[in-house]
């Protein structure tokens, strides 16, 4: 096990490949002290909690003693207070060590900014450089570039100022004495005029010539001076002068008011990143040009900075080389994947790595303890919200596991369980209440609803408004199938379906038809097999009522097969049942995602039965004034779907029987007998 994970981790192809003084993933492995593994990043090492723990598994702070979080000590570094993730943490350390690159590719506000932050408290800071760019006296539109370790740029920049000022000094004098001996010359020849135009054509020249001498002062590009890490730039959403460092436009260019064009280079993200960290979020929605140049820049350690705007006086300039020697951390969610430029990702791949972000985390007294330690660390960070009491605490570990939607285990999306954290702090402050209580964390829950919740809670309203709603009676081809919006939302969605004769075609409109077409195929044998129809003379009509947002086809299978063998047999279905699941081709009702809001959302629209999948039943974790309002019937066959569904014997009955013969027949089929030769 411990192998595959080993081969897991090494960087694909090229990494081991690459120059000597890159060490390999094992020689990393050698290198690691106990020292590296603790500190809480990717360690076994407990937390320190500055509290008792008791050993009570079933607590659900996880054995933590403690009255409220003011009493759990939040550790300091970014890098002790990540939780879970451990392959992602345990990358971020290999990666440190052998500056590769990384593509974190995982839902919203699990850590993959903060790991990434997190990753240059990991890296040396004593290796740190200042960039200055100078003036190029052979040619002004390129200019120099020199780099010195970090603070060092400073004090060159005052040793220029210093010898700038002072020789402007010396020129002033010189003006000035030279000023005085001509109005004194003037005066005695007795035409002060010409003294005066002389005077101001002296001074004008001594001013140019300062001029000149303050333009041989560097332009420190890149200050590392007071760093106690190494940099992190977050260029997510950045245009490319951001990214990639300008220079700025000058409007007077010419004729002495010009500023010089080095004094008007600007760093980008890639250079200020000089031996630290590039985090780059949404990476697909960089611009392909700007995907390119990134490119450049991470094969070359270095890139020249110009002007970006074309129609810019910087546009004429391009210095030399910058330094841009970073780690880059991408990250995106899954269809990042699908847009990013196959010549970055191939990059990242060939040197470095690519991990999955996890959703959730196996829920054991150590991870509520840390969970805890959440909650007190979001609150010094707010710095203004009142401290949570043990209850409340309790509540939003209670929220964790629920969001998670599966059994045992907590939700990883940090950032919304934040959200909750916080909102609960604001409705405590507004009463001034000294702790923020369970009471405040159940109205936080309330109120710090999703768009998705809302816009399911107000369908459910229009729909009863306009009757649409239906959880009474049986109708035949009607189905109320159950979605997910968002991540935290269910909503009921009624499909029919109607049959008529016609060539086989699935009829639906829009991205329906893919959906309904994919589904209708699979449970084709089915319908074959158990209706004794030949759906390839009949035309299935099958619609999702109102729209079609949240419908994914995997889901909604079993309601579509139910809608249509009701609607080829004639068998109405009962209206006050839901569904969610997905079928194979035989008739297994397979699990699907979402199933508590689904459940939730069946229930708030008054339905009675809910059918979920069989392997579904160990997430369900619906708040408890719903638990009283719904049956949930999980099931592991489309036979059992029907015995509930549908309405009136005796139709149903021999459906149904008809049903289960066909399926002990194909299970029978499945069987190879003992001893039979192993199909070819
Ligand atoms: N694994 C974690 N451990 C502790 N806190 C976390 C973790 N993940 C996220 N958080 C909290 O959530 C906040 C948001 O996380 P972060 O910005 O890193 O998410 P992200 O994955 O980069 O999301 P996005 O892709 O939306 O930017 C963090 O500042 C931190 O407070």
């Amino acid at each position: 096990m411990s192998n595959e994970r080993d081969t897991e981790d090494r960087p694909v192809d090229g990494a081991s490949e690459s120059s000597d003084h890159d060490p390999g993933p094992d020689d990393v492995e050698e290198e690691s002290t106990p020292e590296d593994s603790g500190g809480g990043f990717g360690s076994d090492v407990d937390v320190e909690f500055d509290a008792e723990i008791s050993e009570d598994d079933d607590d659900l702070l996880g054995g933590l003693r403690v009255e409220s979080t003011e009493d759990i000590k939040v550790p300091e570094k970014l890098v002790d207070q990540v939780i879970g993730q451990d392959h992602a943490q345990e990358i971020v350390r290999k990666a440190a060590k052998q500056r590769r690159h990384i593509l974190m590719i995982g839902s919203p506000g699990t850590g993959k900014s903060m790991l990434a932050k997190a990753m240059t408290q990991l890296l040396p800071n004593e290796d740190l450089q200042d960039v200055l760019i100078y003036h190029n006296p052979d040619d002004g539109n390129e200019p120099k570039v020199r780099t010195v370790p970090a603070g060092k740029g400073d004090q060159i920049v005052d040793a220029h100022k210093e010898e700038a000022r002072k020789r402007n000094t010396m020129r002033t004098i010189l003006m000035w004495l030279i000023i005085i001996v001509i109005l004194g010359y003037s005066l005695f020849i007795g035409n002060i005029l010409l003294g005066i135009i002389a005077a101001a054509i002296i001074y004008l020249a001594f001013k140019y010539a300062n001029r000149g001498s303050d333009a041989m002062i560097p332009n420190l590009l890149i200050n590392n001076a007071d760093r106690t890490t190494a940099p992190f730039e977050d260029v997510t959403g950045a245009h490319a002068g951001a990214l990639l460092g300008d220079v700025r436009h000058d409007p007077f260019q010419s004729g002495g008011m010009e500023t010089p064009s080095h004094d008007r280079v600007e760093a980008g993200g890639i250079h200020k990143s000089h031996r630290g960290v590039l985090f780059i979020d949404e990476i697909n929605t960089l611009d392909v040009r700007s995907q390119q140049h990134l490119m450049t820049a991470i094969q070359e350690g270095e890139f020249s900075i110009t002007g970006q705007s074309e129609r810019s006086s910087g546009a004429m300039v391009q210095t030399e080389p910058v330094p841009c020697d970073f780690i880059m951390v991408a990250a995106g969610n899954r269809d990042a994947l699908e847009n990013m430029h196959p010549a970055l990702r191939s990059r990242i791949k060939g040197y470095g790595y690519e991990v999955f972000m996890d959703d959730t985390i196996e829920d054991t007294p150590e991870m509520r303890r840390k969970y805890a330690r959440f909650v007190a660390q979001e609150v010094e960070n707010d710095g203004r919200l009142p401290h949570f009491t043990r209850e409340a605490v309790e509540e939003v570990i209670l929220e964790a596991k629920r969001r998670s939607g599966r059994k045992g285990h907590l939700t990883l999306l940090f950032r919304s369980l934040g959200g909750l954290v916080r909102v609960a702090g604001d409705i405590a402050r507004a009463e001034d209440a000294e702790f923020t209580t369970r009471d405040h964390v159940l109205q936080a829950k309330k109120r710090s609803r999703s768009i998705e919740q809302q816009l399911a809670d107000t369908y459910i309203e229009r729909y009863s408004d306009y009757d649409m709603t239906m959880n009474e009676g049986g109708v035949v081809g009607r189905v109320n199938g159950l979605a997910v919006m968002g991540d935290d939302s269910g909503i009921v969605k009624p499909i029919m379906a109607e049959v008529t004769q016609g060539h086989g075609e699935v009829i639906a409109t829009g991205k329906l038809q893919e959906i309904a077409q994919e589904s209708v195929q699979n449970v084709s044998a089915i319908i074959k097999k158990f209706t004794n129809q030949d759906i390839n003379e009949l035309d299935v009509h099958i619609q999702f009522l109102q729209s079609y947002e949240g419908v994914e086809g995997d889901s909604a299978s079993i309601s579509i097969a139910t809608a249509v063998i009701s609607a080829l047999e004639e068998i109405p279905i009962a209206q006050d049942v839901a569904m969610t699941g997905s079928l194979s081709v035989r008739g297994d009702v397979l699990p699907v995602g979402g199933v508590t809001h689904k459940i939730e959302a069946a229930a708030k629209a008054g339905i009675d039965t809910v059918i979920i999948p069989k392997s579904n039943e160990q997430d369900v974790m619906i708040e408890d004034e719903y638990e009283e309002q719904v049956e949930v019937v999980p099931v592991s066959h489309i036979s059992e779907v029907l015995e509930i569904a549908l309405v009136g014997e005796p139709e149903k009955d021999g459906l149904v029987d008809r049903l289960k013969n066909i399926t002990t027949a194909l299970e029978r089929d499945r069987q190879v007998p003992s001893g039979s030769p192993t199909p070819q």
